[in-house]
């Protein structure tokens, strides 16, 4: 299965700001249980999961992409990276776990507290993508690359990746509700509304 956009310079913008910003608990909780089913289809797939990230990936799409086994990023000025802190908000734990277990701790670290983004030599330097090709070539590479992973006996390649996942999927699988309820009382916190507000208005003046 390959991940790719249909929105010319945008892999994923990451989630729906407007449905955390001035939402209600219950909505909140069904778009948190949503996202949470979402990613654990994607990060517990035993289908072979790649990523043709031809353009910007920030927070929910970088978990998008950091889900798959494999990533390719076209270069260029498009970036990459869990940018939550810069919105005020904080990446969950299981975005975290992810992270973790793509480019370590020292960095995920780093860029956590940061909400790091990444052009993508930065992000092919620490391991956040695995190649950087010319925008045109992103998808032929995705595909070659496919080719080979296609040729490992599936039998194996699915039971050895289901065993690097498991504990990172049990963690959430384990609290789901539990993570729900806290996403929609964080997110509703005064503060935490504040910043989003502030950001929603950065990006529209970005715009005129
Ligand atoms: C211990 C406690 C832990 C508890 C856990 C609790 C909370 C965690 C909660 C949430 C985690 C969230 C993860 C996320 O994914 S948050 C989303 C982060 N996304 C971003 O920051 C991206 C913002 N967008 C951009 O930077 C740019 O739009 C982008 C670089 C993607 C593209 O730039 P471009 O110039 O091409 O396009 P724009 O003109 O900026 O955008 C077009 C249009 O789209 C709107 N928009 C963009 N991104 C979003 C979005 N994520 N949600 C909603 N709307 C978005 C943008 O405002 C423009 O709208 P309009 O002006 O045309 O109406």
């Amino acid at each position: 299965m390959v991940l790719a956009s249909a929105a010319p310079g945008i892999f994923s913008a990451g989630l729906d700001i407007l449905e955390m910003y001035q939402s209600t608990p219950e909505r909140c909780v069904a778009f948190w249980r949503a996202l949470q089913d979402a990613w654990l289809n994607l990060y517990g797939s035993r289908l072979i999961t790649m990523a043709a990230i031809e353009g910007h990936s920030p927070a929910g799409g970088c978990l998008l992409a950091m889900s798959c086994d494999y990533r390719v990023m076209a270069e260029g000025k498009f970036q990459i990276g869990l940018n939550e802190t810069k919105l005020g908000i904080v990446a969950p734990f299981w975005f975290t776990d992810v992270m973790l277990n793509t480019i370590g701790h020292r960095e995920t670290e780093k860029a956590l507290q940061l909400g790091a983004l990444y052009s993508a030599q930065q992000a092919l330097s620490i391991g956040l993508v695995d190649k950087v090709v010319p925008l045109a070539e992103v998808m032929p590479t995705v595909e070659g690359e496919l080719k080979n992973w296609l040729q490992i006996p599936a039998a194996a390649r699915v039971i050895t990746k289901t065993s690097m996942r498991k504990a990172v999927l049990d963690r959430l699988r384990s609290q789901k509700e539990k993570d729900a309820q806290f996403f929609a009382d964080f997110i509703n916190r005064d503060s935490v509304q504040k910043s989003l507000g502030m950001y929603i208005a950065s990006l529209q003046k970005k715009k005129n």
